[in-house]
C-alpha cells in the first residue's frame, strides 16, 4: 500500500506547485490537463474507482439560481474566437468526486516504513468525502467550483439542503465552515499543491436560509514559503447580501506528513 501511495502522490511532491496557476485544470469535458499535480487529481477517480461520478455537474435538485450561476461560469470556460475553434476561457470547472483513494492491496493494515500506520483497507473502502457523502440529491451540499487562473480567484456555488440545519430553518455554522474550507482549500490546492488547513477564521454576519443558493468567492492574499493565505466572502447570488467572511491559512505538506500522522 505504501508503494501504491508513493506512486499516487508522486506528483504532489514537487516544490514547484506555487506556480500551479499555470496549470490547465479541466473544463467541463475534463480533457486538457498539464501539471503533474492536476493530472494526479484528475486521474485519481478513473485509476482507483470503477464508476467515477463527477458530482459537480447539474442534477434534478438544482434550483434556478444554482443553474443560472453554473451556466454563467460555464459559459466562460470556453470562448468563441471568430473563424477559429472554441478556446479555453478564463474560468475552469473543477470536477468533484466522492472519494480520493481506493486501495486494492490484500493487507488489511498498512505499517509504513516510517513506522506510521495508515488506514485499514476496510476504512479506506468506506471512506467518502465529507461534502459528498449524502447521496440524496439536494439534501445536503450541492456545489460546483470554478477557478480563474489569471485573476487567481476561485468561486463556489452552493445550494444548501435541508440536512444542513443549525438554527431553525437556517444553515449550521459548521456546514458554512465546511463550504468555506472546501472553496479556499481547493483554491489553495490549485495554487500550491497538497496543503492542509492550519487556520480558518470566520465571521458570521447574517444567517443563511436552508435551501438558499450562495456564492463563495475566494482570493489569494499572499504566499510565503509553505504558507498560502486566502480570504473569502459568502454572499447572495447577486453579490449584494454578505453572509460570511473568512480568512484561511494553508500549509503545504509532504505526502509523508499525511501518511505518518
Ligand atoms: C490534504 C491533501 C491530500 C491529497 C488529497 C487527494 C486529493 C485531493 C484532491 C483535491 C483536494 C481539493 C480540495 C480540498 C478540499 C478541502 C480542504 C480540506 C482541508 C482540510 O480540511 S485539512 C484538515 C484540517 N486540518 C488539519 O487537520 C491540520 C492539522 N495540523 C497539521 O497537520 C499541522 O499543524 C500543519 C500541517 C498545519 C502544520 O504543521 P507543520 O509541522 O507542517 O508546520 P509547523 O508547525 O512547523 O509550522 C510551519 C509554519 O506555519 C506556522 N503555522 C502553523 N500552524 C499555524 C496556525 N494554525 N496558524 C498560524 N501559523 C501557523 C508556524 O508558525 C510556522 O511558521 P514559521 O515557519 O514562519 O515559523
Amino acid at each position: 500500500m505504501a508503494r501504491s501511495l508513493g506512486r499516487l502522490f508522486k506528483g504532489f511532491q514537487s516544490p514547484a506547485f506555487p506556480k500551479a496557476m499555470g496549470a490547465e485544470l479541466c473544463p467541463a469535458t475534463c480533457v486538457s490537463v498539464r501539471t503533474p499535480f492536476v493530472r494526479t487529481i484528475l486521474a485519481l477517480p478513473s485509476a482507483f474507482s470503477s464508476k467515477p461520478q463527477d458530482f459537480s455537474l447539474p442534477n434534478s435538485s438544482w434550483g434556478p439560481e444554482m443553474l443560472r450561476l453554473y451556466n454563467h461560469y460555464k459559459s466562460q470556460c470556453e470562448v468563441e474566437v471568430e473563424g477559429e475553434e472554441k478556446q479555453e476561457g478564463p474560468w475552469q470547472r473543477l470536477p468533484s468526486y466522492n472519494r480520493s483513494l481506493k486501495f486494492t492491496p490484500a493487507a488489511d493494515l498498512c505499517v509504513l516504513p516510517s513506522g506510521g500506520v495508515y488506514l485499514s483497507k476496510t476504512i479506506q473502502s468506506k471512506a467518502r468525502l465529507f461534502t459528498r457523502n449524502i447521496t440524496d440529491p439536494g439534501a445536503a451540499f450541492e456545489y460546483v467550483l470554478f477557478v480563474n487562473k489569471e485573476k487567481q480567484k476561485c468561486v463556489g456555488i452552493f445550494q444548501t439542503g435541508h440536512l444542513l440545519e443549525g438554527p431553525p430553518g437556517h444553515v449550521h455554522g459548521g456546514a458554512i465552515a465546511t463550504m468555506i474550507d472546501t472553496v479556499t482549500g481547493s483554491h489553495a490546492t490549485v495554487l500550491s499543491g497538497p496543503v492542509m488547513t492550519a487556520n480558518l477564521n470566520i465571521n458570521y454576519r447574517s444567517p443563511i436560509q436552508l435551501g438558499h443558493t450562495v456564492l463563495i468567492e475566494s482570493s489569494l492574499d499572499k504566499m510565503e514559503s509553505r504558507k498560502t493565505f486566502i480570504s473569502c466572502k459568502v454572499t447572495g447570488t447577486d453579490g449584494s447580501k454578505l453572509y460570511t467572511e473568512a480568512t484561511a491559512l494553508f500549509l503545504s505538506i509532504s505526502v509523508s506528513h499525511l501518511l505518518g500522522g
